[in-house]
């Protein structure tokens, strides 16, 4: 754990407001069969797990985007977007919770939050027709005070607006909430929503280190996390 702020364990601290893919959940396994199922249905050659990892972090949209970039020029991505997402929603709804895992520390981490009485929100970029479904049938969905995806709003993160709302919604200021995430769209939404920052260094992150963020803290599970918050 690195403490780059030394403001740690973070202080008044109301809601948690918690990043989904990557962050609770390793989803790339379900993905993989989704985008390559859409792939073979276009008479497409498959794409590498590796490259998938790559492109998760900014919804649905720019992931089968990214995804048939790899073989098509842009004005054939253009063309061949809607029948691909229609492809690719077929496919995960079929596979979504299938292969994907919780990962390590999750379920211990957010019965500390409630045992400390914390408020806990997922804040995510994948569509609620996935969200609600997965988080079910990993058993998370309950721990849940408030659930924001893609679609609940207008704009998704790195825009600071479902965390500013669901900040109101859970009654505190932005200052006494703490953003977990795997991301630098997790990053600059808390940011600029004026929420501090945990970062996990196991999620997706285009690559990059995830202390390039400058978060909080890096935290190596969401337990970890919750002992750093009183
Ligand atoms: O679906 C995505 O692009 C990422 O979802 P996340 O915000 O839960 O990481
Ligand atoms: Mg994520």
């Amino acid at each position: 754990m690195q403490n780059p702020s030394g403001k740690l364990p973070l202080n008044d601290i109301r809601v948690v407001i918690l990043d989904l893919d990557g962050t609770m959940i390793d989803s790339v396994p379900d993905l993989d069969v989704a985008l390559n199922g859409m792939l073979q249905e276009l008479a497409l050659p498959p794409v590498e797990v590796s490259a998938i990892r790559m492109f998760v972090g900014r919804g649905t949209q720019n992931l089968v985007r990214s995804t048939l970039s790899v073989h098509l020029e842009s004005d054939e991505v253009g063309k061949t977007m809607d029948i691909a997402m229609t492809l690719f929603y077929k496919h995960y709804r079929i596979v979504n919770g299938e292969r994907s895992t919780v990962f390590p520390g999750v379920r211990e981490g957010l019965e500390l939050m409630k045992d400390k009485r914390l408020s806990i929100a997922c804040v995510t970029n994948k569509p609620s027709i996935f969200t609600e479904p997965l988080l079910s049938k990993n058993g998370l969905y309950s721990y849940f005070n408030l659930i924001y995806c893609s679609d609940t709003f207008l704009v998704k993160k790195p825009d600071p607006f479902p965390m500013q709302m669901a900040c109101r919604k859970l009654g505190c200021r932005p200052d006494q909430a703490v953003a977990i995430g795997d991301s630098v769209n997790d990053a600059r939404a808390a940011r600029a929503a004026g929420c501090s920052l945990f970062m996990v260094p196991y999620g997706y992150n285009y690559g990059k280190p995830v202390k390039e963020m400058n978060p909080d803290a890096v935290v190596s599970s969401l337990l970890e996390a919750a002992n750093l918050i009183s």
